[in-house]
């Protein structure tokens, strides 16, 4: 039966040719010839050449696309278009579509931002929340740091204007970004991210009587600096599910976003609120880690669970959601992001929590870890 739905060949009509060449080649093209390529094989050549990445593992397809260009109404029709064809492939289960474009339409008519032919593609992540304090930003530091030994390269902006602590976490500290024209250069940590943060900007003290706008515009400075070679943005959204949040989805459409949810029903009845606000902005989500996930004993390194466990794995099965990974309590991992020093640096227990979570996250955007660097 012929399935309902867009053909393809009518969406390609409106596809703009590729007029600057990726700065990553097809994952495929390094591949063997099997399931994934199997994969590009399935779709129209205009559509093939803009596969970034395909990967077909454990019945599920992930294409990463490069949507440059398609007006934002049509991508919808044709990430549907892409399912439906690559549905069809045997041994498939179900198909994930990551779509990349350059940043926000109304950046290009802003003096300050590069023109989109000189822009590297890059693919923006946002970190979220429904509430304060469940690990959003220790999360952040580390899935950078962990994402940056494998080769990536990573910029992290510190969008929670109001309590940056990157800086901190990631020991930049007493660094001053400078501004190059009107565009923002942003740090680099010591552990091989680049960063800002209003941290580095004004006192602690004087962006907390920032009004939405004000505090807006602040955020569009650093998500639009010059991020150089960076090819993944992790954006440390600011707590909570109000107006500046949404704003932000809206207007700088990250391509994924990730939850982070402590298990208590509390912060997961926050969590899903998240998720509504994810949804409302139409950003995908990617998936739920759970911090806190247990207690760590300092001495024999043993995990038990005063909080319960599984919530958050039950309310991402609710949602739908894939499960990233958890991350224990565990002091090591409160003092080590006060002294600047995040635990993704090293192997030891804490450290291979966030080094699994980043593999998942990695394998969700077809981003392949090339190689393990010395930290
Ligand atoms: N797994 C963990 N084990 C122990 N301490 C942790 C863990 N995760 C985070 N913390 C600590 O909890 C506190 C809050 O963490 P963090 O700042 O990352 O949360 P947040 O969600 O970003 O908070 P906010 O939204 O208020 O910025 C910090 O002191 C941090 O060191």
């Amino acid at each position: 039966m012929e399935k309902q739905g867009v053909r393809a060949d009518n969406l390609l009509l409106g596809l703009p040719a590729m007029t600057a060449p990726t700065d990553r080649e097809p994952d495929t093209a390094a591949e063997p010839a099997g399931d994934s390529r199997s994969l590009t094989d399935r779709l129209p050549s205009e559509l093939a050449g803009r596969v970034q990445s395909a990967r077909l593992a454990g019945g599920v397809a992930t294409i990463v696309f490069d949507a440059s260009g398609v007006a934002a109404d049509k991508r919808g029709q044709l990430e549907t278009a892409i399912r439906d064809m690559l549905g069809e492939v045997d041994g498939v289960a179900e198909v994930r579509v990551a779509m990349t474009a350059d940043r926000a339409p109304d950046a290009s008519s802003d003096e300050t931002a590069v023109p989109a032919a000189a822009k590297p593609k890059r693919t923006m992540i946002a970190i979220g929340s429904g509430k304060g304090g469940v690990g959003k930003s220790t999360l952040t530091s580390n899935l950078a740091v962990a994402l940056a030994r494998r080769g990536v390269k990573v910029g992290v902006v510190d969008a929670d204007i109001y309590g940056p602590s990157q800086p901190t976490l990631l020991a930049t500290k007493d660094a001053k970004p400078v501004a190059r024209g009107k565009q923002l250069q942003p740090v680099t940590s010591p552990h091989g991210v680049t960063l800002l943060s209003m941290g580095h900007l004004v006192a602690a003290d004087k962006a907390i009587a920032w009004r939405g706008p004000m505090a807006g515009n602040a955020l569009a400075q650093l998500i639009e600096a010059d991020w150089g070679e960076a090819e993944l943005l992790l954006v440390d959204l600011p707590p909570g599910t109000g107006d500046v949040q949404l704003s932000m989805l809206q207007r700088f459409k990250p391509d994924g976003a990730v939850i982070v949810s402590t298990p208590q029903d509390l912060a997961l009845i926050d969590a899903k609120r998240a998720m509504q606000l994810f949804e409302t902005g139409g950003v995908p989500m990617l998936g739920m880690v759970e911090n806190m996930a247990g207690y760590e004993c300092p001495h024999c390194h043993e995990i038990s669970d005063p909080f319960g466990r599984g919530g958050a794995e039950d309310a991402a099965r609710e949602s739908g959601l894939d499960m990233l990974g958890r991350v224990p309590l565990a002091i090591e991992i409160r003092e080590a992001g006060d002294a600047g020093v995040p635990p993704a640096l090293s192997d030891g227990p804490q450290g291979l929590a966030f080094a699994a979570i980043a593999d998942a996250l990695a394998a969700k955007l077809g981003l392949e870890p090339v190689r393990e660097t010395a930290p």
